[in-house]
């Protein structure tokens, strides 16, 4: 039998908000309900940027920002994706459908920087409307949604949104996403950066949110005359390096 993701009845109703007070609750990954979705969206995708700050799981960050998973639709392996980041373990057994909302923290090493990255986990269902502020969207989508969910990021989230595109279940020729070849020609044709992964085994995760963290830290930090960072191109050399693949 399977269960339902939900946060419903868990937890409280506070959203983390933009303000050092967030990192004073108790909890490290949020739960919210369906109806508390919109209300509890954050307002913007910078959480707290300043000099050390202490979070909520006791760790210290110098910057923060807020990504969503969303765009996938349902069972693509958005929660999957997430646990094997935070946690490092693939959820095996059955399907369990995301309600509402969900988040957790990562801090990450980032050139010389500790970055929190606070990632909310959405229902296929709930779409962009929970997390309009959010600075990054990673899409999971299968490929013949794409355009519609591009068009409905770009409707629905700030104008600098930072979108990259993973095909996950790589691992699995019966059950992946979308193939390479497709997911690059499609990526290509709508101009985001694409990569495969695999929650199943870990390959590409550390590096999809490790590009991520550094595209964000990067916007926000660089120099007037320095060149943006080419987050495609870090990707490709990165698994170049590795000789195909991080796990
Ligand atoms: N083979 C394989 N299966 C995966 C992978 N990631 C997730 N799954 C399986 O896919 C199913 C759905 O995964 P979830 O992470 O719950 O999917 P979701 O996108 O969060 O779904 P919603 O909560 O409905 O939006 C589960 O049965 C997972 O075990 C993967 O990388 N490889």
């Amino acid at each position: 039998m399977s269960r339902k993701k939900t946060g419903k009845g868990k937890g409280s109703s506070k959203s983390p908000k933009a303000s050092p007070s967030s990192s004073s609750s108790s909890r490290d990954s949020g739960r919210m309900a369906k109806g508390l979705a919109a209300a509890a969206a954050p307002t913007s995708g910078l959480v707290y940027p300043c000099r050390p700050s202490l979070g909520n799981s006791g760790e210290f960050y110098d910057i923060a920002f807020k990504v969503s998973d969303a765009g996938g639709d349902s069972g693509v392996g958005k929660t999957c994706l997430l646990v094997r980041f935070k946690d490092g373990a693939f959820l095996a057994g059955s399907f369990i459908s995301t309600v509402g909302i969900d988040f957790r923290n990562k801090v990450m090493g980032i050139d010389a920087l500790k970055v929190k990255l606070q990632i909310w986990d959405t229902a296929g269902q709930e779409r962009f409307r929970s997390v309009t502020h959010a600075y990054i969207v990673m899409l999971m989508v299968r490929f013949t949604c794409l355009s519609a969910w591009l068009t409905e990021i770009h409707e629905f989230t700030q104008q600098d949104v930072v979108v990259m595109l993973l095909g996950n279940k790589a691992d699995s020729t019966h059950d992946r996403v979308v193939k390479r070849e497709e997911g690059e020609k499609l990526a290509k044709e709508f101009g985001v950066p694409f990569m495969e992964t695999s929650a199943r085994s870990g390959l590409n995760v550390e590096l999809a949110f490790t590009a991520v963290a550094k595209e964000l830290k990067h916007r926000t930090m660089k120099e007037p005359d320095e060149p943006n960072f080419q987050l495609q191109e870090y990707v490709d050399k990165e698994m170049r390096t590795a000789g195909c693949c991080h796990s």
